[in-house]
């Protein structure tokens, strides 16, 4: 892993053409067994899909005893400008409120048994300003991805990714715009919460920077180092770096989307070992999802980050594991089957 650490983006793009693909075998052998499980065939519906996804990466017959939730922190020059209702200061105290205990992605980690690892990436030193400037170097920008590959280091078993970053559903609606096209205006949403004059200052400042990065925006990589932030490029490295080790990823809401976006630009397949855990109600992320063809697990209202959303959804998959790995088959229970 450190062997790639602070190299330039060929290295980022010769690991993406050694991705390895799914287990065909071990999601054949999943699925036979969902057969003879007493259900119904199918009545358990998405959560039979999720244990042959989930039984296709682990390339075996699917567990989750070592799940955990990767909380990627990131300040950005850009929320200097107003694009956040809430001060850059929030960053950095809710790094300390999850170091305490007291977020609300402490307490659905302590519901559903998930580990939970926060990564504080030099939050005294925020990205450059997008609307001014680029984000950051190529060298900063990849040191950052191969910092995020750092959250494989515990050997999870399912991994959920999430973020926190006052100013990052700016930079998210930036890259969205750069992949998908579009203005500002069609993927800048309320984030922590604007009025509408607040909405259309945040319009107007992503359009500045979409027009600033203009004619440099065809390399996805580029996109990333232009209109990014760290939080974004790290949660890029450890998406990728999961796909590497066959992990399973859940990834969370809008800025977590973003990364994703900027990998499945790259290339599409580089998003199968991952489930979108959630829609969140920032304006845009739907969207964002159905441009990559990705229906999301739950649908809650919630514009929180943090990973809560992929940390609710990593309950759902545990479920769907725990029903694969501990139902009896008919055989086992004297459950007449259909003919
Ligand atoms: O995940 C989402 O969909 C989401 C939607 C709106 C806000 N957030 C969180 O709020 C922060 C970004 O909002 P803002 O207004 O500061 O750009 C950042 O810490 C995110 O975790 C997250
Ligand atoms: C209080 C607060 C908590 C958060 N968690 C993720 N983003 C956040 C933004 C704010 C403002």
């Amino acid at each position: 892993m450190s062997s790639i650490t602070g190299l330039p983006f060929d290295d980022i793009r010769a690991l993406l053409r050694t991705m390895p693909g799914p287990d065909t075998q071990a999601r054949h052998d999943a699925r036979h067994r969902q057969e003879e499980l007493t259900k119904p065939s199918g009545s358990l519906g998405r959560l039979e899909e999720i244990a042959e996804w989930m039984a296709a990466w682990q390339g075996r017959a699917p567990t989750v005893d070592r799940p955990v939730v990767c909380v990627f922190a990131g300040n950005h020059g850009v929320a200097a400008r107003g694009v956040s209702a809430f001060p850059v200061s929030v960053t950095q105290a809710m790094v300390e409120n999850f170091a305490a205990g007291g977020a609300a992605i402490n307490q659905i980690c302590a519901t559903y048994d998930l580990g939970l690892k926060v990564f504080d990436l030099a939050l005294d030193v925020p990205t450059g300003d997008i609307s001014r400037e680029a984000a950051f170097s190529e060298r900063d920008c990849a040191a950052t991805m191969a910092f995020g590959m750092e959250c494989l280091a515990g050997e999870p078993d399912l991994l959920c990714i999430g973020e926190m970053g006052i100013g990052n559903t700016a930079v998210a609606a930036a890259i969205f715009a750069a992949l998908f096209g579009g203005s500002a205006a069609d993927w800048v949403g309320a984030g922590t919460g604007h009025d509408a004059a607040g909405l259309q200052r945040k319009a107007a400042i992503v359009q500045e920077a979409l027009d600033l990065h203009a004619g440099h925006l065809s390399d996805p990589l580029e996109v990333l180092r232009r209109l990014g932030g760290r939080e974004i490029a790290a949660a890029v490295g450890a998406i990728l770096a999961a796909r590497m080790q066959r992990v399973p990823v859940i990834i969370d809401g809008f800025t977590v989307t973003a990364a994703a976006a900027v990998l499945h630009a790259l290339d599409p397949s580089a998003l199968d070992h991952c489930l979108f855990g959630h829609v969140s109600a920032e304006r845009g992320h739907q969207a964002a999802l159905q441009r990559m063809n990705k229906v999301p697990l739950l649908a809650l209202g919630m514009r929180l980050g943090e990973g809560t959303g992929a940390a609710l959804a990593a309950g759902l998959v545990k479920a769907a594991v725990a029903c694969h790995a501990g139902m009896a088959t008919f055989a086992q229970a004297n459950v007449a089957n259909r003919d």
